[in-house]
């Protein structure tokens, strides 16, 4: 199976990284384009497939094709490229806001085509990817097309009217937990630590209690609350948290990010 990116900036690098990471496919049955050649010789480089300026041959060269470019050039690229994409090749969009129904009739109708949103820690293989497909996506196409999401993280199939949702909540989330981490980072450093050490306690930190919520299945509150010793530590941490609007910053922030998206 071949497969190609039009568009290999960052998330398409995440992506390519984790195929490969993975041996789903070989780096030589992997074809991206870009605009320009710096990015070409630094994906060349870097992740070894093949690359070419020309979406055409992206598209006359891949099974699997996937459009890995903003999405304001989604109109240009389409088309440029519907009239050789073929009726049994698979087309996936990254893009937030792009509806299946948009994308068909950017084509021109009868392409097969899966909606998702993946996120950059897909890089590491630890991505979140939401996906939907359309009517002529076959139930073995899609099988395929998860088993590739699947492999540089975990993949769910949601209802179309989730994926501006699944935007906030995990396609742009890393943003927000980096900002965390700085931010914890440099409190520690306030208060003495060193900065690359302080990094790493607080990144930790956060892989952990993430892992906690996945593997213990227990609610976010009652993990919070076993932190929180009685007249400890943690509380206070927490009662400024809440006086500073932590958790209603976070989902104003969600709700912008879902605004935004529907806008696009
Ligand atoms: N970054 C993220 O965390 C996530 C991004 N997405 C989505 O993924 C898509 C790509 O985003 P991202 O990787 O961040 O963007 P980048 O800006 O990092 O990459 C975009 C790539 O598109 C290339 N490009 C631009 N115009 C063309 C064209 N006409 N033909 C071929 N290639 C072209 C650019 O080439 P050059 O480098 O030469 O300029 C660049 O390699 C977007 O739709 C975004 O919304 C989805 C989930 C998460
Ligand atoms: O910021 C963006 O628009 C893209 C979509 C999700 C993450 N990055």
């Amino acid at each position: 199976m071949k497969i190609g990116f039009i568009g290999c900036g960052n998330m398409a690098t995440a992506i390519i990284k984790g195929i490969i990471r993975k041996q789903i496919i070989d780096a030589e049955n992997i074809i991206a384009s870009a605009k320009t050649k710096a990015t070409l010789d630094r994906v060349q480089k870097e992740l070894g497939v093949k690359v070419s300026t020309d979406n055409l041959e992206v598209t006359e060269n891949s099974d699997i094709l996937v459009l890995a470019v903003k999405p304001q050039y989604y109109p240009e690229v389409i088309a440029q490229i519907k009239d050789v994409v073929r009726k049994e090749q698979i087309v996936i969009s990254i893009a937030p806001g792009k509806t299946l129904d948009w994308l068909q009739e950017q084509f021109g109708g009868g392409v097969r085509l899966v909606r998702t949103m993946p996120n950059t820690p897909a890089l590491v293989g630890e991505g979140m990817t939401g996906a939907c497909r359309n009517e002529y996506v076959t139930d073995e196409d899609y099988a395929t097309v998860l088993r590739i999401l699947g492999s540089f993280g975990e993949v769910e199939t949601i209802p179309e009217n989730l994926m501006d949702v699944c935007v906030s909540v995990s396609g742009s989330s890393p943003a927000y937990i980096y900002i965390l981490i700085e931010a914890m980072a440099d409190g520690a450093v306030a208060d003495g630590m060193p900065r690359a050490q302080a990094y790493k306690f607080a990144a930790q930190s956060v892989l952990g209690s993430a892992k906690m919520v996945l593997e213990t299945g227990k609610h976010p509150g009652e993990l919070k609350d076993q932190v929180c010793s009685p007249g400890g530590t943690t509380i206070e941490a927490v009662r400024v948290l809440e006086e500073k609007g932590f958790r209603s910053s976070v989902i104003e922030a969600m709700k912008a990010c879902v605004r935004k998206t529907r806008g696009i």
